[in-house]
């Protein structure tokens, strides 16, 4: 389980994140839906002790990340800048990750395996494929085999089959009983992986709700628009430079 309470990031331009509370409860796949610049990824940064919240605070499992003693092995995260050595081949990059939580070699194997990464193991990092990068990063959230998922913006730059994939990858992992928050600012892909949805705009929570739900209350309208009405106020860019 994640609980976010009160979680406040304020830089000098203001608070991206402006006092969020909400629970991502397990055996289900949460997508966290907002427009660009809402504070997705500064919500997900706090989650993961990379970046110090202002006030308020995320635990992961009932602890803040800061307190995990062998963190991969409790979170599992996909983030958007991934950290991949450019020389360091696929298996390396894993072998790095594991030595530092206490994981085995054979997790290494099970995980390329379970990724597609088998074969493109001994690639070096800078020549792998976007689509090849997510699945290593994707080998790495798993190499834990953590309770606790957070893949951020996983489908950015992802031909249809990997985008297949990586939803097909996210229910599994729910469907196991982990955890699982997928960010995206796409509404109609969130529909088909997630069951339950948190909608944040300019750093606030605008909707907390099932899937179902958040169809039902938009009978007739497309999920897109009816995402866009959600979210309209709260919009940070827009093209052609309106605000
Ligand atoms: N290090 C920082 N210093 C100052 N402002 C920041 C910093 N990081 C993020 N912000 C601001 O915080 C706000 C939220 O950004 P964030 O990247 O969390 O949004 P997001 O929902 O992930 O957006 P996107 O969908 O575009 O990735 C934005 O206005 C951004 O400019």
């Amino acid at each position: 389980m994640i609980e976010v309470e009160n979680l406040t990031k304020r830089y000098r331009g203001g608070a991206a994140v402006d006092d969020l509370t909400f629970t991502v409860e397990p055996g289900r796949v949460t997508g966290f839906l907002g427009p660009n610049g809402a504070g997705k990824s500064t919500t997900i940064r706090m989650m993961l002790g990379l970046a110090r919240p202002s006030a308020g605070r995320a635990l992961i499992g009932g602890r803040p990340y800061a307190a995990l003693a062998r963190p991969l092995t409790v979170v599992g995260a996909l983030l958007e800048a991934g950290d991949l050595h450019p020389t360091r081949t696929a298996r390396e990059h894993l072998r790095w990750l594991a030595r530092s939580n206490g994981i085995g070699e054979r997790r290494i194997g099970e995980v390329l395996e379970e990724t597609g990464m088998a074969a493109a193991a001994g690639k070096r990092a800078r020549t792998l494929s976007l689509g090849m990068r997510q699945r290593l990063g994707v080998a790495a959230a798993l190499l834990g085999d953590p309770e606790v998922l957070i893949l951020d913006e996983p489908v950015n730059g992802l031909d249809p089959e990997g985008v297949i994939w990586i939803r097909n990858l996210a229910k599994r992992l729910a469907g196991e009983g982990r955890t699982v928050l997928v960010s995206s600012h796409l509404m109609s892909e969130m529909a088909l992986t997630a069951a339950h949805l948190v909608v944040i705009g300019r750093g606030r929570l605008l909707a907390d709700l099932s899937t179902e739900a958040f169809v039902a209350a938009h009978d007739g309208s497309s999920l897109e628009e009816a995402f866009m009405r959600l979210t309209g106020a709260s919009v940070e860019f827009r093209s052609g430079g309106a605000r």
